[in-house]
């Protein structure tokens, strides 16, 4: 028997990372080949004609899983009976500028979708929150909707991870697909942690610590942490705009496993209300390892960390409760 559609929200809709994550998703890489889908597509009244064009498009796909398609400027309509969110809309960083510059700019938005998904969504709704600064957005949406678990509201550093694993494998000049556990640590931004000591790479049949397929300490403390904490802003540098390819595809992966689960002795990187596991402060969206079964996340416990892991968890820490403090200030102004 055919399963039932699903009803899921993107935000942002007409902006360019929704333009690769809508098909994505309408095309059952998300959900799976069986899962039939509503797609609802929220983004701002100056946008609605961008967004017919975008209709149209998924249209022209002719993709078999897609059973209707709701554009809509409502809050109201677009999270209405929601089983998962993708909030993708907020504005962009431009060169030279930080993502928490963004927080008064975009936090007010996570609070009013935070309201309207609290009224109209259904309560195990799965929220993805990709619009930066990602962390704290997901923070304050929701605490705007008391009636959905905290658990519920993710940030994304599934991009993070990502990149982290790329570099990886093209070091030890391996398929990416070889590289996991990697892990990202705190917030999306230029403070967070890619940690790659608990990682491993499957060489010649078997997983080894990355560490020593790597076999270069100096460079995973080193290079490799910064071209990762930097990667978005080389890719403003070049593109002279924010990556939308590779967060679409890193927004999928983050949902598809949060849906599906992941393989036992694998986990992934998500931003997740922190109940101070490893030092982190509670209260704060921190990016943690975690493993997935049954659509719950649990962080993965019981891995050493050293003393240069300890500082730099310490400051990502940090500026997660400093952006907390800016994005209440905003709000009650
Ligand atoms: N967490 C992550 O790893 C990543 C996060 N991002 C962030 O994702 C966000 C979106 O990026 P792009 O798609 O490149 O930007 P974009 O500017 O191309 O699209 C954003 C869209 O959101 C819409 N929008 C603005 N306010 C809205 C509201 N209140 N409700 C619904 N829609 C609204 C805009 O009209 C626009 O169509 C940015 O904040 C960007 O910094 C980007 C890459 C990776
Ligand atoms: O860097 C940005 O502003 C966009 C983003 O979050 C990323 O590419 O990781």
């Amino acid at each position: 028997m055919e399963s039932e559609p699903i009803r899921v929200v993107v935000t942002g809709a007409a902006g360019q990372i929704a333009y690769s994550l809508l098909y994505m998703i309408a095309k059952g890489d998300v959900f799976g080949s069986e899962q039939p889908l509503i797609l609802h597509l929220l983004d701002i009244p100056p946008m609605m004609g961008v967004l017919e064009g975008v209709v149209m498009e998924l249209s022209d796909c002719a993709l078999p899983l897609l059973r209707s398609v709701v554009p809509t400027d409502d809050p109201v309509v677009a999270f209405k009976d929601v089983a998962a969110a993708f909030l993708v809309g907020a504005m962009p960083r431009k060169q030279g500028m930080e993502r928490k510059d963004l927080l008064s700019a975009n936090v007010k938005i996570f609070k009013v979708q935070g309201e309207a998904l609290d009224k109209h969504a259904k309560k195990d709704v799965k929220v993805l929150v990709v619009g930066n600064p990602a962390n704290t957005n997901a923070l304050i949406c929701s605490r705007y909707a008391p009636s959905i678990p905290k658990e519920n509201f993710t940030a994304m550093t599934r991009l993070d991870q990502n990149r982290a694993q790329a570099q990886i494998a093209a070091k030890v000049n391996v398929p990416v697909a070889s590289v996991s556990n990697v892990i990202i640590w705190g917030n999306h931004s230029s403070t967070q942690f890619p940690d790659a000591s608990h990682g491993t790479v499957h060489m010649a049949g078997k997983d080894i610590p990355a560490r020593d397929a790597v076999g270069d300490d100096v460079w995973l403390r080193t290079a490799f942490v910064e071209t990762v904490q930097k990667r978005g802003a080389a890719v403003i540098n070049a593109r002279k705009m924010s990556s939308a390819m590779s967060a679409a595809k890193a927004a999928g992966d983050h949902m598809r496993d949060w849906f599906n689960g992941t393989p036992p002795g694998k986990f992934v990187s998500m931003g997740v209300i922190s109940d101070g596991s490893y030092g982190a402060p509670k209260d704060v969206v921190f990016s943690f390892p975690v493993s997935i079964k049954n659509g719950k996340w649990e962080i993965v416990q019981g891995l050493v960390t050293d003393d240069f892991a300890k500082e730099l968890l310490d400051v990502t820490g940090k500026e997660l409760l400093e952006e907390r403090a800016e994005a209440i200030a905003v709000i009650e102004a």
